[in-house]
């Protein structure tokens, strides 16, 4: 079982939720990156989710759109990402997911990027546009790491779609809880919570909840029917004004579910 897996089922088997908070890479500058991951870590975070910065990324709502946009304008890319990284490694004990898009890989090589992945101890990786069908050059040299290859979703994937890349999922699943792009929603209805559940019934993996959630009620709410939730938009928001409070009160709901850091 891979590292991020058993952390979220060290969660659940406390009779908690796992909380990976996502956070743009270089957003505010490369060098805060340490204490942000500190920071998150101290809260509570299960994993931590880090974005790379990537010109057009099609998944992405403003708020992630426009910390990509600053990130770059910073001059980071991938390979100062990992670079970055590397110099961390040891003093941050959560599990790192990278979630970049294909081609920032394509662009570093494929090779390289999977060897300084496993130099610097990456724990999973999310790829939102490589499809299933299009990954097995990608697993098969990800086979007995210990890096996840972590999939997604979608609340329009069929019962059987579901059932295939449950299978061949590592980690955790992400149940996307949105049809469209990251960012905030006010409000999610019964539908969503009914995908959740199916997707929890087929799945051997964890499912977590990602895409929309902003407020500590719906990391409840959805956190309810699954292993735990994925908050980006809200989380670098947060910290673009500073407001680390709002980050923490996201990660400690009213509960107590979600308090497995300091308090
Ligand atoms: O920002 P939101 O709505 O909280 O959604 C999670 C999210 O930011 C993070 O997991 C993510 C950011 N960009 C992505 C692209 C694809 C899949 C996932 C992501």
């Amino acid at each position: 079982m891979k590292t991020v897996e058993k952390r979220i089922r060290e969660c659940v088997s406390n009779g908690k939720k796992a909380f990976v908070p996502y956070m743009m890479a270089g957003d505010g500058g490369l060098d805060t990156l340490h204490h942000k991951l500190i920071f998150l870590e101290k809260c509570g975070a299960t994993a931590i989710e880090i974005g790379i910065p990537f010109s057009d990324p099609v998944a992405d709502g403003e708020v992630i759109q426009q910390a990509g946009e600053r990130a770059l304008a910073n001059g980071v890319s991938l390979r100062k990402v990992v670079e970055e990284l590397s110099g961390i490694k040891g003093k941050v004990s959560v599990p790192l997911i990278l979630m970049t898009y294909l081609n920032p890989i394509l662009a570093f090589d494929m090779k390289l990027f999977i060897d300084r992945c496993l130099e610097i101890g990456i724990g999973g990786l999310i790829i939102p546009d490589l499809p299933l069908e299009e990954d097995g050059l990608l697993r098969e040299r990800l086979e007995g790491t210990d890096i996840a290859l972590i999939p997604l979703v979608s609340l329009t994937s069929s019962d059987d779609r579901i059932q295939d890349i449950a299978v061949k999922a590592e980690g955790f699943i992400y149940a996307v809880t949105v049809n469209g792009i990251t960012g905030g929603r006010d409000h999610f209805g019964e539908e969503v919570v009914e995908h959740l559940k199916r997707v929890k019934a087929v799945s051997p993996l964890p499912v977590l909840a990602g895409f929309g959630i902003s407020r500590p009620s719906q990391v409840e709410q959805l956190g309810e029917c699954t292993d735990g939730v994925i908050v980006g938009s809200a989380i670098v928001d947060a910290f673009y004004r500073d407001d680390l409070e709002s980050v923490r009160s996201l990660m400690n709901t009213s509960d107590g579910k979600f308090k497995i850091g300091i308090s």
